[in-house]
C-alpha cells in the first residue's frame, strides 16, 4: 500500500516554487524510482554513484549544474584560478570569519554589493553599499569544486584516520585500513608500480596523479633562484651542480607526499606536490571522467540528471522512524542564488525521484546541512522558527564547521617571470602557450602545472607532527575576493602558508530562508577556539616564507614584499595581520560524524543519518575533525569507503 508521506520541508516553503502538494510513495514508478538517489557529483558523491551502478545497482546521480568538463579553462592545470571564477560553473558564496563587522571589515577582501549590483572590494564602499562577507567559490557542475579546484591530491595523515576510528569505535576507520581506498581510485603515474616506492599507491584507479614537470623550473633562472633559496631555508646544502639538470633539483626535494612510510607525518622537508592531471596531456583529471564512463556503459545503471536543484529530501513517516524515500527537486539551470545568473533564471520544471534503498546527500558542506534543515533534519529551535516541521532534532546540523587559516607572502620584481613569456592566456586566438598545452606531447609547458612546484611541509611548535605547509607559486595569489584571479599578476611570487590540522570547529551553517534557492549564512567564527595556538602555527610559516625569500639571490632582485609589506615586522603586528586576513577554502566537517552517544554528532560511523532510515551524508562535511592540509584525497577516500559500506550493508 502506499505509505502516506508529509511533505516535510516543502510545507514552509511558501516563497520557493517547490509544489507544496503531498507527495506519497504511490508516485513511485518504475521511470522515476532507483536504487540509490545521490545528491551532488562531487568528490563525495561522484565516486559513491559511479561504484553503487557499477556493483549492479540502478542510481540517480543529481546535481544543480551541468556539465563543463571539457572547457579549456577547467581543463588546463594552471587556470584553476580562472576555473574557480568561472561563470557557468561558479558559486559564489560570501562568509563571514567574523560575526562583528567591525572586525570583519578590516580585512582588505571584505566586499560590498554596490548600489548598481557591482561589488566593491576593501575599506570606504560608496554609500549605499550593503556588506556581503568574504568571497568563497563554489563549483556547481559535474564533478562539483574538482573542476575548479587547484588540482592539489594529498592523501590525509593517519591521524585523521585514526581520530575517527578512536571516538566511534569502528576500527574500519583505522589508517591501517583506509589505505585501501586510495590505493582502489588512484592511477599513480609519478612512480613505478612494484618498486619500495609505490607500495601504497594505486595504479589502476580513476584518478591520474602526477607531479610538476621540473623542467620548467630549469627554463626560467627566477624559479630556480626560489627553489635554491627555499630549500636552503630548509637547511639543504645547494650546489650548482644541483642546479643543473632535473635530477639534480629532485634530489633537493622529497618526491612523493603522499608515501606510505609511518614517519611521513612527522617529516619536515620541501616536497614536491602530486596533483590530480593526467600526465600524457597534462589535463585536470578528477572523478567526472568514472561518472561519465558508467553512465554510458550499458552494462550498468547510472543515470546523471543535471541542472536539477534538489529542494527536499521526502520521507515516509507511517512508521516510528522516519525513512527517506526520495527527493524532490527544480529543473533549470543558474537557479542557485550563488549562481551569477540567478537573477535572470527561472524553473523549467519540477519533479520527484525516489529511492527503493537509500538517499545519499554529498552537496557540500554548506549545500548538505542546508538540505537536512529544509528536510526537516536539524536544531528544533532553528526549524521551528521558520516554521519547518521537525522530521528530527539534530542539533549538529551545520555546527562544529571548520577550514583551514591561509596566508600569503609575496614579493614582487618589476618583470613577468620568464616562463610566461609569450603565454596569452587564452586571449588571443594564438596563444603560444595554448599551443604548446594542447601539441606538444613531451612538454606540454607552463599550462600544464597548477604552478605549485614544491612546498614545505614542517611541524610548528604547536604541533608533534607536520601542521604547516609553505608553497611557492609564480603569481600574485592573497586570497579569494571578486575578480582575484584575473588581478594575479605574474612578477609577483606568493609563498602560501597553509595551517592543517587547525583548532576551530565554531563554525555554522543556518538557514537564511526556507526557499532552496537561498543560500544558507556562513559563520566560521574565525580563530575562536585554540586561537593563539593557529596563529602561533602560521606565524611560524610566515617567517619561513620570509627567509625562504631572504635566502633567494636573482641577478633582478631582491624581490619587494608585497604582502604583508615591509610595515608588518613585529611579532604583535605579524600575528594581527594574520587574524585580519586568514581565509580557508576547504571548508568541512558541519555533518559531523562521531559517537553513537554523542547528540552533536549528526551521522554514525557508517554516514547514516543517526535517528531515520534510508539517509547517508557522504562528503566533505562528514568529517569530526578537517582532515590534513588539502582535503580532496580525503573525500575521495571515503567516498570510496562509503560505496564499500553501502554495498556490503545492501547485501547483508
Ligand atoms: C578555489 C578552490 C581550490 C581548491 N583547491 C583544492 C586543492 O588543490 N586540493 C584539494 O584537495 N582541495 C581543494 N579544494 C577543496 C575541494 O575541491 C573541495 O573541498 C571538494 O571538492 C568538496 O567536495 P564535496 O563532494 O564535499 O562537495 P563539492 O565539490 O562542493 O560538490 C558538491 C556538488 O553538489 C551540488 N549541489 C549542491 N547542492 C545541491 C542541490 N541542492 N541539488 C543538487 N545538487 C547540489 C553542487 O552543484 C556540486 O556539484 C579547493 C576548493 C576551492 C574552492
Amino acid at each position: 500500500g502506499a505509505a502516506a508521506v508529509s511533505p516535510d520541508s516543502t510545507a514552509a516553503s511558501s516563497s520557493s516554487t517547490v509544489s507544496n502538494s503531498t507527495v506519497t510513495a504511490a508516485q513511485a514508478n518504475a521511470s522515476n524510482t532507483y536504487d540509490y538517489i545521490v545528491v551532488g557529483s562531487g568528490p563525495g558523491g561522484g565516486p559513491l554513484a559511479a561504484r553503487l551502478a557499477q556493483a549492479g545497482y540502478s542510481v540517480l546521480l543529481l546535481d544543480a549544474g551541468d556539465d563543463r568538463g571539457t572547457d579549456a579553462i577547467i581543463e588546463i592545470p594552471l587556470f584553476q584560478t580562472f576555473a574557480s571564477e568561472y561563470t557557468p560553473i561558479t558559486w559564489q558564496y560570501f562568509v563571514n570569519h567574523y560575526s562583528d563587522p567591525t572586525v570583519a571589515q578590516k580585512d582588505p577582501k571584505f566586499t560590498w554589493k554596490k548600489p548598481d549590483g557591482t561589488f566593491w572590494v576593501g575599506p570606504n564602499p560608496p554609500s549605499g553599499s550593503t556588506p556581503l562577507g568574504i568571497y568563497y567559490p563554489r563549483a556547481s557542475t559535474l564533478g562539483g569544486c574538482a573542476e575548479h579546484n587547484a588540482l592539489v591530491a594529498l592523501y590525509p595523515s593517519e591521524d585523521d584516520w585514526n581520530n575517527i576510528a578512536t571516538i566511534t569505535g569502528d576500527s574500519s576507520w583505522a589508517a591501517s585500513n583506509m589505505r585501501q581506498y586510495w590505493q582502489r581510485l588512484e592511477n599513480n603515474q609519478y612512480l613505478n608500480p612494484g618498486t619500495a616506492a609505490a607500495v601504497g599507491h594505486g595504479f589502476g584507479g580513476w584518478l591520474d596523479t602526477t607531479l610538476t614537470d621540473l623542467g620548467l623550473i630549469l627554463q626560467d633562472q627566477r624559479w630556480l633562484s626560489l627553489l635554491a633559496g627555499a630549500a636552503s631555508a630548509m637547511g639543504e646544502k645547494v650546489t650548482d651542480k644541483l642546479l643543473a639538470t632535473v635530477s639534480g633539483l629532485s634530489t633537493m626535494m622529497i618526491t612523493d607526499a603522499n608515501n606510505n612510510s609511518p614517519s611521513r607525518d612527522t617529516t619536515s622537508g620541501l616536497y614536491q606536490l602530486p596533483l590530480s592531471v593526467t600526465n600524457t596531456t597534462r589535463a585536470r583529471s578528477s572523478q567526472r571522467s568514472m561518472i561519465l564512463s558508467t553512465a554510458s556503459n550499458r552494462n550498468f545503471k547510472l543515470k546523471v540528471q543535471l541542472s536539477t536543484l534538489v529542494s527536499n529530501v521526502i520521507f515516509d513517516r507511517s512508521s516510528k522512524t522516519p525513512r527517506a524515500i526520495g527527493v524532490q527537486y527544480l529543473q533549470g539551470s543558474q537557479l542557485y542564488r550563488a549562481a551569477p545568473g540567478s537573477a535572470s533564471a527561472t524553473s523549467t520544471g519540477s519533479g520527484y525521484a525516489f529511492a527503493r534503498r537509500e538517499v545519499i546527500l554529498s552537496a557540500g558542506t554548506f549545500n548538505t546541512p542546508q538540505l537536512l534543515k529544509l528536510s526537516g533534519i536539524g536544531p528544533k529551535a532553528e526549524l521551528s522558527a521558520l516554521k519547518i516541521p521537525v522530521v528530527l532534532d539534530a542539533p549538529g546540523v551545520g555546527t562544529n564547521m571548520q577550514d583551514r587559516y591561509e596566508v600569503t607572502v609575496a614579493g614582487t620584481l618589476p618583470t613577468t617571470f620568464p616562463i610566461y613569456n609569450g603565454c596569452t592566456f587564452l586571449q588571443t586566438a594564438d596563444d603560444p602557450c595554448y599551443a604548446q598545452w594542447m601539441n606538444n606531447k613531451t612538454n606540454h609547458g607552463i599550462y600544464g602545472t597548477n604552478g605549485v612546484a614544491f612546498g614545505a611541509f614542517f611541524n610548528s611548535s604547536t604541533s608533534a607532527e607536520s601542521d604547516i605547509f609553505v608553497g611557492g607559486l609564480p603569481a600574485n595569489f592573497h586570497g579569494y575576493f571578486p575578480g582575484y584571479s584575473t588581478a594575479a599578476d605574474l612578477h609577483t611570487w606568493s609563498y602560501l602558508v597553509l595551517k592543517a590540522h587547525s583548532h576551530n570547529n565554531a563554525g555554522t551553517v543556518t538557514l537564511s530562508s526556507t526557499d532552496p534557492r537561498d543560500m544558507p549564512t556562513i559563520n566560521f567564527n574565525s580563530f575562536a577556539v585554540d586561537g593563539d595556538l593557529d596563529v602561533q602555527a602560521v606565524y611560524e610559516g610566515v617567517q619561513l616564507a620570509r627567509a625562504m625569500f631572504k635566502g633567494t639571490i636573482i641577478p633582478d632582485g631582491p624581490f619587494v614584499e608585497t604582502n604583508p609589506g615591509p610595515s608588518v615586522q613585529s611579532e604583535a603586528d605579524i600575528k594581527s595581520w594574520i587574524r585580519t586576513n586568514a581565509w580557508g577554502h576547504h571548508a568541512s566537517c558541519s555533518v559531523p560524524i562521531g559517537a553513537t552517544n554523542d547528540p552533536k554528532a549528526v551521522l554514525d560511523s557508517k554516514f547514516r543519518v543517526k535517528g531515520v532510515s534510508g539517509l547517508r551524508v557522504v562528503d566533505a562535511s562528514v568529517f569530526p575533525k578537517i582532515p590534513d592540509f588539502y582535503i580532496a584525497g580525503a573525500i575521495y577516500t571515503i567516498s570510496e569507503k562509503a560505496a564499500a559500506v553501502i554495498i556490503q550493508d545492501a547485501r547483508n
